[in-house]
């Protein structure tokens, strides 16, 4: 953490929970998204965008869990003095910011971010409004967010495809109605980088009331540029950058965070600005949303692909940021089966697990004993996996089936498995038997396709090695989709149905799991993935019996 007085602030905004979330197929439970929020806290984001509270009971209970529970954590924010602003999104209508208000109010503090697109384009197209109208309902959603809280953000959406003189009309009248952020979206990631610092040169020039208020900056990467145009807003006045861990985000993701801070972190001469970001956490956070998100991080991403090279002889001729800072060099931190209980909460502790009930503790240790027994070193990429896989499996909230027990016999030619599921509702043990013409992963995925009376499309399937060697952790990620039709079917497939379609259009459901057995690893992400869907089911019809009252 680099602190220079001298230099202004870069406040760093965290958008994977919200803008994160939006990338296809990304669904996270309430349990995640906390484990997600708390490790973020930790990692010493300013203001955490928990969520978009209206959009579904789900993300509402999420943003009020994190204001709860995560909102006035102080753990490694001892420089920065004080806890995380929570922030929640809401359209520009007063039920979205009222329900946002209702989900963020317990946070010590908190901040309403509030949206209108002003393009012509989406003004014509989606909003079917003038411009007049356009300012009037800005102003309005801002009045009224201020009413609720003193920190009111204001983006105009699209803002990168808006006429500049326009934006200048809206933002100036924001700002006297309240707004103490102008976030300036390039949301559809159209523009180039000095096209984007120019326009917010120009808008900060030409808005009335612009040096009142903090300039932000969050940029779409499209066309690969998110990093390059939000470094070129920093150089042009930027204060606030909204980023998210990975880059994950909708279509080609946002800008990723870890490449803001490390640009600057490297070139404090170059930036105006300093950040205060605890950047040893960036590899932890980033394994923790690549494997909870189910975006697989590749492997020669910037700064997140940075792994500790024994080879080099002299690291700083090829290296421009040394494994230690972004916490790369403690994947070799390990414990093995002689290792305790204490020793073992208290790496849980450095790796952000720290508050795990008593129960689910056990649950972890025994776990971690049973990888040890059968593996000599375990790493924490190995507990990060292990941990991420329980924080999504043990949520007995969201898991309708828990696997009792899985037999395999795969060879030469097919391949045959036993699985057995327990209904976590009802106590019931269901199981079936088939046959995978293909191995014995297909053979699996059939059988549990007939237990849970689905058809399920398998859209994606990852697998990579946790470490290295033959006793590596393999962990799995699927994507699937459920078959139109099928709700409720006795769905007799035979076979497992896969797709080349992205699945856009279509509710996906992303699922991951981790074992060093890679069958039961697949086994794991399947029905994780298949938890996800039924729990999305459950949440719509519980949503139409609302509907219908
Ligand atoms: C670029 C971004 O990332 S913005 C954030 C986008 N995130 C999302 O949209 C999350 C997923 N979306 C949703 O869950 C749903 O759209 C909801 C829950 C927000 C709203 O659902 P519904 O009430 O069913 O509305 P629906 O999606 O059909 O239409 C959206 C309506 O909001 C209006 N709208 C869209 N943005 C805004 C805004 N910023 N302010 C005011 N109204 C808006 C649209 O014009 C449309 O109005 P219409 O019904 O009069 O045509
Ligand atoms: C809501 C805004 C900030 C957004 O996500 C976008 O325009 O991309």
């Amino acid at each position: 953490m680099t602190i220079d007085h001298k230099k202004d602030k870069l406040i760093i905004f965290d958008t994977t929970l919200r803008d994160g979330e939006q990338s296809p197929g990304v669904t996270l439970t309430v349990s995640e998204k906390i484990e997600i929020a708390k490790q973020l806290s930790r990692l010493g984001v300013d203001v955490l965008e928990a969520g978009f509270p209206v959009a579904s009971q789900g993300d509402f209970d999420a943003v009020h869990r994190i204001a709860t529970e995560v909102g006035p954590l102080m753990v490694g924010r001892e420089a920065i003095g004080k806890p995380m602003i929570i922030a929640g999104l809401a359209r520009a209508v007063p039920a979205d910011i009222q329900r946002c208000f209702d989900a963020i109010s317990s946070a010590p503090h908190r901040r309403i971010h509030t949206f209108l697109a002003t393009s012509d384009i989406h003004l014509e197209h989606k909003l079917k409004i003038n411009r007049d109208e356009c300012v009037a309902r800005a102003v309005a959603a801002v009045s009224f967010a201020k009413t609720l809280v003193d920190d009111v953000e204001f983006s105009p959406e699209d803002a990168g495809r808006s006429d500049q003189d326009f934006l200048c009309k809206v933002l100036s009248a924001v700002i006297e109605a309240g707004a103490t952020t102008l976030n300036i979206p390039d949301t559809v990631g159209y523009n180039m980088p000095e096209e984007y610092g120019a326009m917010i040169k120009y808008l900060r020039q030409n808005t009335k009331g612009s040096d009142k208020v903090i300039w932000s900056a969050h940029c779409h990467n499209d066309l690969g540029l998110a990093t390059a145009n939000t470094l070129s807003g920093i150089m042009n006045g930027i204060r606030q950058v909204e980023v998210t861990i990975n880059g994950i985000g909708e279509r080609a993701g946002n800008t990723a965070m870890e490449e803001i801070v490390m640009a600057v972190h490297t070139h404090p001469d170059f930036f105006p600005v300093y950040h205060t970001i605890n950047t040893p956490q960036f590899f932890r956070i980033s394994q923790l949303v690549s494997s909870l998100s189910g975006m697989v991080v590749q492997p020669n991403k910037a700064i997140s692909g940075i792994h500790q090279d024994g080879v080099l002889k002299n690291k700083t001729t090829y290296e421009i940021i040394s494994p230690e800072t972004v916490g790369a060099n403690t994947v070799n931190l390990v414990l093995g089966k002689h290792s305790g209980r204490a020793a073992f909460r208290s790496r849980l502790h450095e790796l952000g697990f720290g508050e795990l009930t008593d129960a689910e503790f056990q649950i972890a240790f025994n776990s971690f004993k049973t990888l040890a027994d059968s593996k000599k070193r375990v790493t924490e990429q190995d507990l990060i996996a292990l941990l991420s896989d329980q924080v999504s499996t043990a949520a007995g909230e969201d898991a309708a089936y828990v696997i009792k027990s899985l037999q395999v016999v795969s060879g030469t030619s097919v391949a045959t498995a036993t699985v057995e599921l327990q209904n976590t509702k009802t106590g019931e043990v269901i199981t079936d038997a088939a046959v995978g013409k293909s191995g014995p992963i297909e053979a699996v995925f059939i059988a549990i396709q007939r237990l849970v009376g689905k058809k399920i499309r398998l859209l994606k399937f990852d697998i990579t090695a946790v470490g290295e060697g033959v006793d590596a952790l393999g962990q799995v990620s699927v994507k699937v989709s459920e078959e139109d039709g099928s709700a409720g079917s006795d769905a007799e497939s035979e076979e497992v149905v896969e797709v080349k379609n992205d699945g856009l259009n279509q509710a996906t459901y992303h699922g991951h799991g981790a074992d060093s057995d890679i069958i039961h690893a697949a086994t794991k992400a399947y029905l994780n993935a298949i938890n996800r869907l039924v729990a999305n089911e459950h949440e719509r019809i519980l949503g139409e019996r609302k509907v219908d009252v």
